[in-house]
């Protein structure tokens, strides 16, 4: 609840309107009645017409006024819903965009997208009725049967106990659902992520002719949906389903009763109306109370998720300094290792140190964990052990926005974001102008694809990547990457991509750009590090040779030297 109330309290301005609104329509509610039964026996005793025109006037203004209250509810009601879900929902997605790589990798965004919106909706029902028509519930279950105690007691007692058993019912079984509406929930996202990876990778879907496979996997998980959901359903209704078995019961006994005492002349015709229509009145609250149950069973599995993933601590925490020297960076790995996994090493024992402006090249054979050093520098993840410095300072001790900010990076895949090019480029930092953009652009080689945009710089780019080619995508990471002006620079494959033509191109520009800062480039072409100061050989994990590269291409026992003897081999060839 108290969860709950931190969602609602900014809108309890409009949960008070909301209230104050059900009490009026409720109190209509109870009028009513009360007019029909007056109606019943003045007709009864053959009494005055316009006497009989009145309360019939009076009965169709209530009745109006009462359907009037009804839309407002719905439409506060509404608003409330909506106001503190897009609360919770934005609270849910700052959880997820700050949870580490470790989390991410294990879901699909399919799963996460479930989570911030399917669950949330879910909920917003309950957001807005849940207090709302509880109390209002209770507020006429009160009004009805104190009226009736006024009125005759035995049948007030009656009614009593009926209201109480049904409510008790409720109360008792309320949790019996929450289990597997967390489990609908659950393949549901599944659902989700499938749909999402699948058409993520439409192209490797079609030209596989792996759609019959894919509908397969599909309607095996829609079918789980189903299965959990329909079972989710049975146990959510079952309090409601018990309620109606015992709204029988009562009936026939007010109504039993009732006749007895017209039959004897204890009540008049009006009386016996009044009976009747408080009575089947009461079913109407009691299924309020049914099915805010069913919401709130929904509600509750839905708000578990919720608050296990609010509740979910990044392992990367903040650090607390934020200066770093000026001008270009220099790094030092002390005795680092790092797993992905628990027990399976990454990278073992890795120390090197590039002093300010350095250029460092690295290679080795694929999965030797080139890149995951430059997920290390960037604090991706957390290392098992030892230190990584920038600047002079632990990492872990940098606050991430003072390393973000001076730490560029340019890896093999790229990502667009929905907006025009000039966004797309400066990653919406409306402070760089149009003239660096242009002046860093015609340096890269981009130039000419940009003035033959229509629109050039306003030209709308979609999210995903769809409107570059691989190659254009890789020049324009690294012109992102130019016009942040880093101070340490890290290129994974920068020109796996090019032909060799804007390859030429691109190597000037990447020249220039290393001349600012330290550099860190990660190659499989050692022709890229023609102009590196020092090598890295990984393999394995493991430092495998270090040192000038200048040195280790001129001792041919290096296994540099050995590398560039292949590479100029498989040239020739
Ligand atoms: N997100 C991840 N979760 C678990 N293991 C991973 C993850 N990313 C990489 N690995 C593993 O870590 C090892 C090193 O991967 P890394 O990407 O650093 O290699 P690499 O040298 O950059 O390879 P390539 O040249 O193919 O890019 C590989 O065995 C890889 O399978």
């Amino acid at each position: 609840m108290s969860w709950l109330l931190r969602y609602l309290l900014p809108v309890k301005g409009r949960m008070l309107i909301l209230l104050v609104l059900l009490l009026a329509g409720t109190g209509l509610q109870l009028v009513n009645p009360q007019i029909v039964q007056r109606f019943i026996d003045t007709a009864s005793a053959r009494g005055p017409v316009a006497g009989l025109l009145g309360l019939a006037g009076l009965y169709l203004v209530i009745a109006v006024i009462g359907q009037i209250v009804t839309v407002a509810v719905s439409y506060f009601g509404n608003d409330v819903a909506w106001r503190a879900t897009n609360r919770l929902r934005a609270d849910l997605l700052k959880a997820c965009l700050r949870l580490d790589m470790r989390f991410h990798n294990l879901k699909t965004p399919g799963e996460m997208i479930e989570r911030i919106d399917g669950d949330v909706t879910n909920m917003s029902n309950f957001f807005a009725m849940f207090i709302v028509q509880i109390v209002g519930s209770f507020i006429l279950l009160g009004g009805i049967l104190g009226f009736m105690f006024t009125v005759n007691w035995p049948i007030a007692t009656v009614m009593t106990v009926f209201t109480c058993l049904s409510v008790g019912v409720m109360i008792v079984i309320r949790d019996l659902g929450v289990a597997s509406s967390q489990n609908e929930r659950q393949a549901s996202a599944a659902l989700y992520g499938l749909i999402e990876e699948r058409i993520a990778g439409i192209e490797d879907v079609q030209t596989s002719g792996s759609v019959p496979y894919v509908m397969n996997r599909f309607h095996a998980a829609m079918r789980n949906v189903f299965l959990r959901g329909r079972k989710a359903w049975m146990l959510r209704v079952v309090p409601w389903n018990a309620t109606i078995v015992l709204f029988a019961i009562a009936v026939t006994a007010v109504l039993l009763m009732g006749v007895r005492l017209y039959v004897n002349g204890q009540v008049s015709l009006g009386t016996l109306y009044l009976f009747f229509q408080y009575t089947q009145m009461l079913n109407e609250p009691i299924e309020q109370l049914g099915n805010q149950m069913q919401e709130f069973q929904r509600a509750k599995s839905g708000m578990r998720r919720s608050r296990e993933l609010l509740s979910m601590r990044s392992e990367i925490e903040d650090g607390t300094e934020h200066a770093l020297p000026d001008g270009a960076l220099g790094v030092e790995f002390e005795q680092v290792s790092f797993s992905y996994n628990k027990g399976f090493p990454v990278l073992t024992d890795i120390s090197f140190t590039l002093r300010p402006g350095e250029r460092l090249g690295i290679v080795g054979r694929t999965g030797s964990g080139k890149t995951s050093i430059s997920r290390l520098l960037l604090r991706l993840y957390n290392i098992d052990s030892g230190v990584i410095r920038v600047g002079g300072t632990d990492i872990r001790k940098l606050r991430l926005e003072a390393l973000y900010r001076r730490v560029g990076m340019v890896t093999q895949d790229v990502q667009l974001f929905d907006g025009t090019l000039r966004d797309n480029l400066t990653l919406f930092d409306s402070r760089v102008s149009d003239a660096y953009i242009l002046e860093t652009t015609g340096r890269l080689g981009l130039r000419p694809w940009i003035d033959s945009l229509p629109q050039g710089l306003d030209t709308h780019l979609s999210a995903g990547g769809a409107s570059l080619s691989a190659g254009e995508a890789q020049l324009f990471a690294l012109t992102r990457v130019f016009l942040t002006k880093p101070s340490l620079v890290i290129l994974d494959e920068p020109s796996s991509r090019l032909d060799a033509a804007t390859e030429a191109a691109l190597q000037t520009a990447v020249d220039q750009l290393l001349e600012q800062c330290t550099g860190i480039v990660i190659a499989h072409r050692l022709s890229t590090l023609e102009k590196v100061d020092k090598i890295m050989v990984l393999g394995a994990g493991r430092i495998l040779e270090f040192g000038a590269r200048e040195t280790l291409a001129r001792d041919p026992s290096s296994r540099y030297a050995e590398l560039l003897r292949t590479d100029r081999e498989e040239e020739l060839a």
